[in-house]
């Protein structure tokens, strides 16, 4: 059994080294001719899993994205082959929501804003939006969500309008990219709607490059007042529109979800479904690989305000450490990927425990997702 692995998941060579023989490859460049003799191929997002690719192949039996998004590969082709498919819905959900809790917090602190009552709009109300919704209220904020696919089931939240969205004062979006059906998310922000957006507002995109069109966003912004940008993903990965750099407050390079235990969720997930599929017991555990965290507690006796939670939440994780490498080494060959290869060690906020002399203090925290201990 020969497991072609893509050689960014983290942990995999070990989880999966009792399961077949392991054969590493680079995701982007990755051809047909490399996947001859494949029966199980686990990927990332970078790799086009297609007719093309898999052309000369004719033995492959699994196939895994160790992601959340599965707009690059085409399901109905591995259905019509019979190939097995997983992915990890919700696998790095919560990074990507402390990633926009950093972000709101980094521009609420250079703009002079009180977050208390801004209103946030949230496109997409899955596992990152509803991780996002429930940050963010946890901090004070009039969270909407817009998800008509789920505004049509029996989900009893409240959902508005997308008109209803471009108004609030952050714009959040996460939904997955799709082309067709009745509610399509591609360029779902096209130049009419971005024309909508004040320099009062801030619109944050960590779902996929593609539903926001870049082109038309580069001719909004460089035709003068323009909202606040916050970009982790971009048309056309990874060779993005650089023209687009300058205009934005935090840029980075799709690493939104690439917390150390985001990216080992997926590993686990994918072990565990080709466990089922072979019909073996799955008997490894991935939190038991983790490392411990550099710093792993604190101590808070005052009570909380916004720039005591922007302190604890940088502690763990703060947005402008990757903006700054990505400013300064995307210009280089290969730039975008390599700071995506070589990402450092990031931890969740759940990696510290806060101990809290002052009781009022655990709502908040806990729903951030730190860990509290009295
Ligand atoms: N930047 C990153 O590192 C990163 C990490 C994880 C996920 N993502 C992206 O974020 C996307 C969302 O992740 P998730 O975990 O919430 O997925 P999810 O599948 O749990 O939720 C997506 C939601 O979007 C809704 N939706 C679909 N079309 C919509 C539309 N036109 N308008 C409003 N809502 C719509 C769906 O009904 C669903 O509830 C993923 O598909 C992936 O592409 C990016
Ligand atoms: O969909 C996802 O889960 C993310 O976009 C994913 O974390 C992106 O990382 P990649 O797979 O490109 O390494």
């Amino acid at each position: 059994m020969k497991i072609y692995l893509d050689s960014n998941i983290p942990y995999a060579e070990k989880m999966f080294a009792g399961l077949g023989e392991i054969v590493l490859f680079e995701g982007r460049s990755v051809t047909a001719d490399d996947l001859v003799d494949a029966d199980v191929l686990l990927v990332r997002s970078i790799t086009k899993v297609n007719q093309a690719l898999l052309s000369k192949n004719e033995r492959l039996q699994f196939v895994g994205t160790a992601t959340i998004g599965t707009d690059h590969v085409d399901q109905a082709y591995l259905a019509d082959r019979g190939i097995k498919f997983t992915s990890a819905p919700g696998c790095n959900k919560k990074s990507v929501a402390q990633y926009v809790v950093s972000a709101v917090l980094v521009h609420a602190e250079k703009h002079l804003i009180n977050l208390q009552g801004k209103s946030v709009g949230i496109v997409g109300a899955g596992n990152t939006g509803s991780a996002v919704f429930h940050k963010l209220t946890a901090l004070g904020m009039k969270c909407h969500l817009c998800d008509p696919i789920l505004a049509n089931t029996d989900d009893p939240r409240t959902f508005v309008d997308l008109n209803k969205i471009m108004e609030c004062d952050f714009i959040s979006l996460h939904v997955p990219l799709t082309r067709d059906g009745e509610y399509p998310t591609h360029h779902l922000f096209d130049q009419q709607r971005l024309r909508q957006l004040s320099q009062d507002q801030v619109l944050i995109n960590t779902a996929r490059g593609e539903v926001i069109d870049n082109q038309a966003l580069l001719q909004r912004v460089e035709s003068g007042s323009q909202p606040s940008l916050i970009l982790d993903v971009w048309e056309n990965e990874p060779n993005i529109e650089m023209a687009l750099l300058p205009y934005t407050e935090i840029a980075t390079p799709h690493i939104a979800g690439y917390s150390l235990e985001g990216k080992a969720n997926g590993t686990e997930v994918l072990y565990r479904a080709l466990c089922q599929h072979l019909g073996k017991e799955a008997k490894l555990k991935v939190s038991s690989l983790l490392p411990q965290a550099v710093v792993d507690n604190i101590r808070v006796n005052s009570p909380l305000n916004q720039s005591l939670v922007k302190s604890l939440v940088h502690l763990v994780y703060d947005v402008r450490r990757d903006d700054h490498i990505f400013r300064m080494g995307i210009a280089s060959p290969d730039g975008f990927d390599n700071m995506r290869k070589h990402y450092r060690e990031r931890r969740e906020f759940s990696t510290l425990t806060v101990s809290l002399d002052l009781q009022q203090n655990d709502h908040l925290l806990a729903a951030l997702g730190f860990s509290i201990k009295h």
